[in-house]
């Protein structure tokens, strides 16, 4: 589904993406791991056409390069970036809608009430203006507007960031709810909830992919992926193949 080959991207004075190459097929939940600086966002926003990068980028066998962000939501390619950028004076459901608007004539994958069923906490707060939540709210909304849109490649940028540990729970129990059925690429520094969420994952380091693989795999070099991520252990719980998503077989 989605294919990146040889991928660099430059800054005024820094080579943020240094020859990148990442494929994840449909389906698949994947997650993008790396110390702080290592190029993860800029690797996500080259997806979505935010930032000009050298190498190309398929989505269902077709180049997305400079492409506009009207083109990217009709074909499913939905961002959820760091910040969640929820509209301030749009009320919960509002937001929502946008994401339908997103969407154009492509059917629905989920419904609103989809949504708030994997959000119940939204619920009564239908109303409620985007400046009035909280920041854990905030993400459930922005990631209940991108189902809306009915995404076919859920990009995440850090979806647990700055949240309390009962609403990174609650995060990423709805998105384990949708990863049967939905294809996730999620950018994460909580390793071990990304790791238990995804089925593959790639490590970055200063720009490079310097470890990729199955979870498990990543998983059982413990110490390695540690020393990548900057840190001297990582808790990675009991991360196996019981606790993953199913799988298309492709
Ligand atoms: N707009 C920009 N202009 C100049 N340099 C940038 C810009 N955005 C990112 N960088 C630099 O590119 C490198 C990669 O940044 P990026 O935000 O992609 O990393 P990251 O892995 O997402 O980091 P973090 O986990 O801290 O968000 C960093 O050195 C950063 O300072």
């Amino acid at each position: 589904m989605l294919e990146i080959s040889n991928l660099n991207v430059h800054y005024t004075a820094t080579h943020a993406i240094r020859g990148v190459d990442m494929s994840i097929a449909e389906n698949e939940v994947v997650c993008l791991l790396g110390p702080n600086g290592a190029g993860k966002s800029s690797l996500l926003r080259s997806i979505s056409q935010l930032v000009p990068y050298e190498g190309t980028i398929e989505f269902d066998g077709e180049t997305i390069d400079n492409r506009p962000p009207a083109f990217l939501s009709r074909v499913g390619l939905i961002h959820v970036p760091e910040g969640r950028h929820v509209f301030p004076t749009l009320s919960v459901h509002e937001n929502l809608q946008i994401g339908a608007h997103a969407r154009g004539s492509r059917p629905a994958l989920y419904s609103y009430d989809d949504v708030y069923d994997l959000f119940p906490a939204l619920t009564r707060m239908r109303k409620r203006q985007g400046f009035a939540l909280s920041g854990g709210e905030q993400q459930m909304v922005a990631l209940g507007r991108a189902l809306v849109a009915a995404p076919r490649l859920l990009l995440l940028d850090e979806p647990s960031l700055g949240l309390a540990p009962s609403v990174v729970a609650t995060v990423y129990r709805a998105l384990s709810e949708i990863a049967g059925r939905t294809t996730i690429l999620v950018v994460e520094q909580n390793t071990s909830d990304a790791l238990a969420l995804a089925r593959r994952g790639y490590v970055l380091a200063e720009g490079r992919v310097v470890m990729n693989g199955e979870s498990s795999a990543l998983t059982d070099r413990k110490a390695v992926l540690a020393s990548y991520l900057g840190q001297t252990d990582i808790d990675v719980g009991d991360v196996g193949e019981d606790r993953l998503p199913p799988m298309t077989e492709k």
